[in-house]
């Protein structure tokens, strides 16, 4: 159902800037001042602490958040195994082929949990070290008394077709197409769909955290500005069956009430009887358990590990305005660092609407082989360069070029470029591609390869094989007189 204004105003409030440590109470007087744990925490809640780093993480890359509930987190049942695609679908295949799939299937009863499916990726979660490729596919909202979390990595999830609305135990954060979220490692949520089936990518980020890239010479604004990275403001739910949450030295806060939870509200006794699922995704397995009482029950928090999302639209976009196709490192929105200094793990790049007026250049991307691997999806529109329509580069598709795999323009794509005038050009009008790229080798699941039918077997061939040989052996030319000028070539 669609939110009414007002229920868009009480539900979606923000807090925005990037890595700030944010605070935010839905009741006032629950944050503890100056403290974090006092003995007896305001209104009765408990203080659980939720990390994002080592606890001895240096300061600049420390993540940790308080939160104030009003039962701690711990309060459930053993978790048991579920039973699962996702489960056991989890080794990786290993292949330098290019591969583009055409867009996944959308799915009419699944759920956000049961339609995310692992394409590819590298690494181990159980190491701490690498990252998932995902795509997801959901008809149906999960469970109002459902939340999932993963302690695999953090999550960065691209909305390409319908709205995703998504609870967290932080807040709510709606997000679009053409937007984009992160769920950190651990923090619990639920995703309904307000208008309809729900498509996109996501990735999993197993080490690490995503940063601002570098800005460099560039200065200190442009690309992903700070600013526009917006945080949920902390909203909760009461139902606590069985539990008299009005002790004599606890006043009960003003749940906020979301009218399409049917378990919201202010009631505190145990009349809704059904319980809760709490399904974890750990090592790429999924467990579930269940409790009787809500686990959106987070009153107040303050830290700087929390979910937050981003607009594409508002992506600063930089490119050459002499000559030569820069690298598309420039249209990088977040970044998550290996070791090695400049070197991603995970990068999420956007290649948005953008002017092209490079003179004398090959507009369109160089060929290349890249020691980074490179999947792409396409949220909009088409991806200059790359065949639209049937067969080609479609919204809700993909491609994988892998360490090493050649790629480029398609045959069609290069003879245009080479022969275009060169006026100043709009390019990706209405349109947005996004990149996930990683300096590990990604392998793809069985599922991405097989049973999801979605790969073009076709897409080396009709990109590449027709390529012309332009090719002109130069006559042989008369040696130039030792004192002749340089032949003054450059761009001046
Ligand atoms: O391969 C691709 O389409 C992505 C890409 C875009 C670009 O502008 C430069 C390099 C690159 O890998
Ligand atoms: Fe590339």
């Amino acid at each position: 159902m669609p939110a009414t204004d007002f229920e868009f105003k009480e539900k979606y409030q923000y807090q925005n800037g990037f890595d700030c440590y944010f605070e935010s109470e839905a009741v006032a007087g629950a944050l503890p001042v100056a403290q974090n744990s006092p003995q007896k925490p305001p209104l009765g809640l408990y203080a659980e602490k939720l990390s994002g780093t080592a606890f001895t993480a240096p300061r600049h890359e420390n993540k940790q958040t308080w939160l104030y509930r009003i039962l701690p987190a711990c309060a459930h049942p053993p978790f048991a195994p579920v039973s699962s695609p996702s489960s056991t679908d989890k080794t990786l295949h290993y292949i330098p082929n290019q591969l583009r799939w055409d867009p996944f299937d959308h799915s009419p009863t699944a759920d956000f949990v049961s339609g995310l499916r692992l394409i590819a990726g590298a690494g181990d979660p159980a190491l701490k070290q690498g990252l998932g490729m995902y795509v997801f596919a959901a008809g149906a909202s999960m469970n109002p008394r459902s939340a999932f979390y993963s302690a695999d990595g953090d999550l960065l999830l691209v909305a390409q077709d319908g709205v995703l609305d998504i609870r967290t135990e932080l807040g709510w954060l709606l997000v679009r197409p053409l937007e984009i979220c992160v769920i950190p490692r651990g923090v619990r949520f639920q995703v309904r769909l307000p208008a309809g089936p729900a498509r996109g990518y996501a990735l999993e980020l197993y080490q690490g955290h995503f940063a601002l890239p570098e800005l460099g010479p560039i200065g200190s604004n442009g690309l992903a500005n700070a600013r526009d990275f917006q945080t949920p403001v902390a909203s909760f739910d009461e139902d606590f069956p069985g539990q008299d949450g009005h002790g004599a030295d606890e006043a009960s806060g003003n749940g906020e009430s979301n009218s399409s939870n049917a378990s919201s509200g202010t009631a505190t006794n145990g009349s809704h009887g059904a319980a809760y699922t709490i399904t974890a995704k750990f090592n790429n397995s999924l467990f579930a358990t269940t409790q009787q009482h809500t686990p959106f029950d987070v009153v107040a928090w303050h830290g700087n590990y929390a979910p937050y999302k981003y607009d594409l639209g508002r992506f600063n976009t930089i490119g050459s305005v002499s000559f030569d196709h820069p690298d598309p490192s420039i249209f990088t929105v977040l970044s998550a660092a290996s070791d090695r200094p400049g070197t991603a793990v995970a990068d999420l790049v956007v290649f948005p609407p953008r002017w092209l007026v490079g003179e004398d250049t090959f507009r369109p991307p160089w060929y290349h082989r890249n020691t980074m691997s490179e999947f792409m999806g396409l949220i909009t529109g088409a991806y200059d360069a790359k065949r639209a329509g049937a067969g080609g580069f479609v919204p809700g598709g993909a491609s994988l070029h892998n360490v090493m795999s050649g790629h480029g323009p398609d045959v069609a794509s290069y003879e245009a470029a080479r022969n275009a005038e060169l006026a100043p050009q709009k390019v990706g009008a209405g349109s947005c591609a996004f990149m996930f790229e990683s300096c590990l080798m990604v392998g793809v699941t069985y599922w991405g390869l097989e049973t999801c039918h979605k790969v073009q077997p076709e897409y080396n061939a009709h990109s590449w094989q027709g390529l012309k040989v332009h090719w002109k052996r130069p006559q042989p030319a008369a040696v130039p007189a030792p004192d002749a000028p340089a032949s003054g070539d450059g761009n001046i």
